[in-house]
């Protein structure tokens, strides 16, 4: 294959519900959206996950845009590829900046199951055809309304909640949540909100049968984790530390974490979570695919990569409609039973809804 026209537009889509972490609220998510050419014509899709914050990780959707623009998209057009796996290689003298590879890298992906004519998920090497969905539930304003949510999801079927804790919002709250579920499926994600010195705090969590606690500490720290497992029962799972496979091999050598969540954006692409996969799968270590909010082509992407074997936790893509009142995918990604069907014919298996897209294009540059 060989990009000929890349077309970059930036969305903006209005939340049903916002989104509280312990870093800020989202009431609206804003992407870019890539749409990739291919010399042959076939068009490829890729979603960048970055907020317009740098409060997850360090990228913002202007970061990526002026890496595209500046970097990504020049080093990639008119070049002769032969397989995705290539795309990591060629990006590899631009440091960082994972979410922006990952945008094209999504693309090339598209481009090279549809060209030979399988599925996204069978080119990873996923086999899975059902995948299990979880559900991530945003700070509430009170613990009723926390657990009243909780209620209706566990009744929709979710495989297992987890919810946003950080200082002084941590133990009560799953104490309360443990006394109305006491056998649900439960888990704890802190966004870097605590330092060693809570670990008090944390180890009191110990109590309560949780699944696992996502990134306790700082987003790039993995020798206090490791200090921190330790003397801590609950497995720890790293998202926000985790930007490699070679981040993966020092957490798991030093014993930072038992689980992973595999996020293609902050890990830089397809290709890159797919080692990452291999890798936790031959250290026994379970993985997990994390979510950002993705709109319909992110949540295609992360569908296709959960139905590798080792993505044996429920992951937090849930469905279309639990987060917008259109996607911009058809069909929608729909969730029964706590299960998404895994698409089985060429490609992502979803159609971009070009309506959509258009109602919801704020900017749109095309580059050739
Ligand atoms: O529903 C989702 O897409 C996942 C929600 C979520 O937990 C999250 C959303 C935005 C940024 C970071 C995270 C996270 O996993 O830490
Ligand atoms: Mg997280």
């Amino acid at each position: 294959m060989r990009i000929e026209e890349i077309t970059i537009r930036h969305l903006k889509m209005a939340m049903k519900a916002p989104f509280k972490t312990s870093f800020g609220t989202i009431h609206e998510k804003e992407l870019l959206l890539l749409e990739v050419k291919d010399v042959s014509g076939t068009i490829g899709w890729g979603e960048a996950v970055a907020f317009v914050a740098p409060w997850y990780t360090e990228e913002t959707l202007k970061t990526i845009w002026h890496m595209l623009e500046d970097f990504l998209m020049p080093t990639l057009l008119h070049k002769d590829i032969v397989h995705p796996d290539e795309v990591g290689a060629m990006f590899a003298s631009i440091r960082r900046n994972c979410m922006a590879k990952a945008s094209i890298e999504g693309a090339v992906w598209d481009i090279y199951a549809q060209q030979t004519k399988q599925s996204l998920a069978h080119a990873l090497g996923g086999s899975k055809e059902m995948i299990e969905v979880g559900i991530s539930v945003g700070i509430q304003s009170s613990t009723e309304k926390l657990i009243d949510l909780i209620k209706g999801y566990v009744e929709m079927g979710y495989k297992r909640v987890k919810i946003k804790i950080k200082p002084g919002q941590d133990v009560e709250v799953i104490r309360a949540i443990r006394a109305e579920f006491p056998d649900l499926p439960l888990m704890a994600d802190a966004n870097s909100a605590y330092t060693l010195h809570d670990i008090e705090v944390l180890q009191q969590l110990d109590a309560y049968n949780l699944l696992m606690i996502e990134q306790p500490l700082a987003a790039d720290d993995i020798i206090d984790h490791a200090k921190l497992q330790e003397q801590l029962k609950t497995p720890i799972c790293l998202d926000e530390s985790i930007t490699s496979m070679e981040d993966v091999r020092k957490a798991i050598e030093l014993g930072s974490c038992g689980v992973i969540n595999i996020k293609i954006g902050r890990v830089g692409g397809l290709t890159e979570a797919k080692r990452i996969h291999d890798l936790c799968q031959e250290k026994d270590i379970p993985v997990w695919c994390g979510g950002m909010l993705e709109a319909g082509i992110g949540r295609a992407h992360n569908i296709a990569l959960t139905s590798l074997a080792n993505f044996v936790l429920p992951g937090d893509t849930a469905g279309s409609s639990h987060y917008w009142y259109e996607d911009i995918i058809t069909p929608e990604v729909i969730v029964e039973g706590g299960y998404i069907r895994v698409p089985q014919t060429i490609g992502m298996g979803y159609t971009p809804n070009m309506n959509v897209i258009e109602k919801l294009t704020i900017s749109k540059k095309i580059y050739k």
